[in-house]
């Protein structure tokens, strides 16, 4: 069931200390990581997030799943999540619904992946070179983000993909008998990085290694530096020459991987602290040679008077009132920040131009079109000019309520949340939304001054 809630604020002055869980990112790569090792790379500080928790059910117990199989019951469901009613793993032996000519094979599973796009990807990859037949499935939204340009370079590599309803889109069938045909591949960089990261995970058990040829521009390219990082802890080498990424056939180490906390979490704590007059939280465990992209949030919010000092084995932010002069943000390389920077930009008046917004069009939701309707609640406009947008905020107006829809995106939640600073009270729709990425957002909330209650 879908909750509200309404969100206050006490006095514009945020004070405490936050520790943010591992990093959604780092730890689904870690998770396929150990599953492909066998065992021999172990995850440390695994994530909270949804996605990540997941994930992890869905690889760990993959193993004892198919040992029952062999023996009995004819339907085994290995994991739910009854907040969202998602259905992780349900085997597809009830006969009665099939026709009688075209039986399933007893070891068919439907993995559900609900609204995890990352997930959603890195399955597809590591299923693909499995030998098991699987149904990949996920939520309705899943349903409409594009996974054909993945589909297409494991094909061509050797494996055999069907779609089961719209071409080009979720629920897939991976037939589960893969043969290398090539190690030389090509694919598009500009729609998701995930496709690449996907490919790169994988290639180290391709009998013949991998030599992947991104094709035009890359997006969201610390992610695949982050693949390339977290690969290289675990062993496995690669070169990267040009638009060349080879990784060849190796071995994993014995090792672990530890989780960074989640900067993009950490992105809305330095939201309310720019749109606060006074701030000092630490944030543990973040370092400045983070695997993470989104750390360039110390840079951005910089220009909104935000000093990040790292010490004490964390992050400390402090606020200073002061002009804003930076009027360009790229958020090609950090999308997933493209939300808290557009909100504080709006909350300020400040009218600020942004680029690199295209791949928000097939995440969570449409997230231009998202951020457009809800800016508009508080007078702003965000307007598209080819690849550029630009605020305009010359009608802006603060309301002393405003009911924020959240499109099931935990990033519209997140950072709309931060307005509460500014606006007296809020209603946030679906406030269990966050749980895909940082479940304890509101409670976190809590300790610095905010308050909530059910709607
Ligand atoms: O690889 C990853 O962990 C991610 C890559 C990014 O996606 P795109 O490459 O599709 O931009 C990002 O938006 C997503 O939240 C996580
Ligand atoms: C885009 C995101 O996630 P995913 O693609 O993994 O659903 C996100 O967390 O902002």
């Amino acid at each position: 069931m879908k909750h509200n809630i309404i969100l206050t604020k006490t006095g514009k002055s945020a004070r405490g200390t936050i520790q943010l869980t591992g990093s959604k990112s780092e730890c689904n790569r870690a998770l396929i990581i150990e599953a492909l090792s066998g065992g021999k790379v172990k995850v440390e500080n695994i994530s909270d997030a949804a996605d990540a928790v997941l994930l992890a059910g869905i690889l760990r117990k993959s193993a004892v799943i198919t040992e029952q199989l062999a023996v009995d019951s004819p339907k085994v469901v290995v994991g739910t999540d009854e907040e969202h009613e998602i259905e992780v793993i349900d085997e597809q032996l009830d006969t009665q619904e099939q026709p009688l000519t075209t039986p399933l094979s007893p070891l068919t599973k439907t993995v559900n992946i609900g609204p995890a796009g990352t997930a959603m990807r890195f399955l597809t990859a590591y299923y693909a070179i499995g030998n098991e037949e699987i149904i990949l499935t996920g939520s309705e939204r899943m349903k409409q983000r594009p996974i054909g340009i993945l589909v297409d370079a494991l094909r061509e590599l050797g494996a055999e993909i069907d779609y089961e309803e719209q071409e080009g889109y979720p629920p897939i069938k991976l037939k589960g008998s893969f043969e290398q045909r090539t190690r030389k591949i090509s694919i598009k960089g500009n729609i998701s990085s995930q496709y690449i990261t996907a490919l790169l995970l994988i290639a180290v058990k391709l009998p013949f290694g991998l030599e992947l040829h991104i094709e035009g521009e890359l997006t969201s390219r610390p992610y695949v530096e982050m693949t390339l990082a977290m690969l290289k802890e675990a062993n496995i080498l690669h070169t990267w020459e040009a638009n060349v990424i080879s990784i060849p056939n190796q071995e994993f180490a014995t090792t672990s991987l530890h989780i960074e906390p989640d900067w993009s979490a950490a992105s809305y704590w330095y939201a309310i602290a720019a749109l606060s007059d006074e701030a000092e939280l630490f944030l543990p465990g973040l370092t400045s040679y983070s695997l993470q992209g989104d750390s360039v949030i110390t840079e951005i919010m910089a220009n909104f008077g935000i000093t990040s000092q790292f010490k004490d084995g964390g992050v400390h932010l402090t606020k200073e009132v002061k002009p804003i002069f930076r009027k360009i943000f790229d958020m090609k390389e950090c999308p997933d920040l493209a939300q808290t920077v557009i909100v504080v930009c709006a909350a300020l008046g400040h009218e600020a131009t942004f680029t690199g917004l295209e791949t928000l069009k097939i995440k969570e939701t449409d997230r231009v079109l998202a951020l457009q309707n809800e800016l508009a609640k508080i007078g702003v406009k965000l307007i598209e000019k080819g690849q550029v947008y630009k605020l305009d905020c010359s009608e802006k107006q603060l309301p002393q309520r405003m009911y924020v829809n959240t499109y099931d995106d935990h990033r519209m939640a997140m950072a709309f949340a931060p307005l509460a600073v500014l606006i007296p009270e809020l209603e946030i729709e679906d406030a269990d939304v966050v749980e895909k990425s940082y479940p304890a957002f509101w409670k976190d909330l809590a300790k610095v001054g905010f308050a909530y209650r059910n709607a």
